[in-house]
């Protein structure tokens, strides 16, 4: 791999890749199926699916550990389809990966663990030590160098898969459920590690998750896998917004929680028999404004019954619920009105 790749440039490259694997039992499955995506350098990347989707085989294209049935996977301008098993090990150096269930070596220290990558690619005894303290150091657990894995923390241990994924000065961080053993709490210091290794480090990181979560707190960009397809690809805020898919519209309802659903929505109707609406709030659709006026211009006042607000690339995102106090026309012009800046979905009764 060359030793720059410059911000904003095309790292990661699969064009119509298509897998398929013959099984004794269930016959020939398709595992991935037209898949066409561009990463690029300097990107969080966030690739999420529903078990089963895909998203395990996408990244054993990308590093090489699967071969494609058809399509081409280009890494850092080097197209992995016609390489021979000796040239694509030279490859696999340059991506660094981490996983759900850290894979450390138990019976090494933290220190053993992260300096046997260094080993295998022949560094010396000097070299190996000033650089693992450097790892160490960077991922918040030099003082838990002569520590075993065992003795560690879930957060702990996934550090230590991190500064032992860096240790090569990899471009590319593959990172597959790196936090779904984690804890909410865990998770938010891991992702933020991640994000230090993108912006200090300039590594570019592939996420892949089944939390739309993950997703909101880290990812620039994101593509939805379903069923061995992308379904929907883009800036994360425009995904969020505008979710274009079902299955979209799912994982980003998991996250947003901000439209109240069975019970919650039930004990809402019996306290509030108006009409209720669900508005999408922005910080670029000020409904503000148009609820202030309300009463004044449409005769109809209203009450704040649910919501979930989150902060989303920079920006406030979210749902409010309101009931709506009037008479008919008077809550139908409001709607309208609400209507000309942002979405307003009427929430059946
Ligand atoms: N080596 C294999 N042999 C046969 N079928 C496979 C193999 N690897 C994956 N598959 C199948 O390909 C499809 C996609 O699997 P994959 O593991 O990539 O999905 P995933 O999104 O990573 O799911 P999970 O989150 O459960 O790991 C599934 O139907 C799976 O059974």
């Amino acid at each position: 791999m060359s030793s720059e790749a410059r911000p904003g440039t095309p790292l990661i490259e699969l064009r119509d890749v298509t897998k398929v694997f013959t099984t004794a039992g269930r016959g020939r499955v398709t595992a991935l199926d037209g898949i066409d995506l561009t990463i690029e350098a300097g990107d969080i990347f966030a690739i999420i699916g529903y078990s089963g989707a895909g998203k395990s085989t996408l990244v054993r294209l990308i590093n090489a550990l699967e071969r494609v049935t058809s399509g081409r996977v280009i890494v850092d301008g080097i197209d992995l389809t016609t390489l021979s098993e000796r040239r694509l090990r030279e490859v696999r150096r340059g991506i660094g990966m981490i996983f759900q269930q850290f894979n450390l070596l138990r019976s090494r220290t933290v220190f053993g663990n992260v300096a046997y990558p260094l080993k295998i690619a022949g560094w010396s005894k000097a070299d190996i030590e000033k650089r693992v303290a450097e790892l160490l150091n960077f991922v918040g657990i030099l003082d838990k160098a002569w520590h075993y894995p065992d003795q560690l923390s879930g957060g702990q241990k996934q550090r230590v898969g991190i500064a032992r994924a860096l240790a090569t000065n990899p471009k590319i961080l593959l990172a597959d459920e790196s936090t779904s053993a984690l804890d909410p709490e865990t998770t938010a210091d891991v992702l933020r590690l991640l994000k230090r290794v993108n912006t200090e480090l300039g590594v570019t990181i592939v996420v892949i998750t089944h939390e739309m979560e993950v997703v909101r707190e880290i990812a620039d960009r994101v593509a939805v896998l379903d069923s061995g397809r992308i379904i929907e690809q883009g800036r994360v805020l425009d995904v969020f917004t505008d979710p274009q898919h079902e299955t979209t519209r799912r994982f980003v309802g998991t996250v947003l929680r901000d439209q109240p659903e069975g019970t919650n929505l039930e004990r809402i109707r019996a306290r509030h028999p108006g009409r209720l609406v669900t508005a999408r709030v922005r910080d670029d659709r000020n409904i503000g404004a148009v609820l202030s006026n309300a009463h004044a211009r449409h005769g109809v006042s209203f009450e704040i019954v649910y919501g979930g607000i989150k902060e989303l690339a920079g920006q406030s995102f979210g749902g409010l619920t309101l009931e709506l106090i009037g008479d008919d026309s008077g809550v139908d012009a409001l709607i309208a009105e609400l209507r000309e800046i942002t979405e307003v979905q009427e929430v059946a009764s």
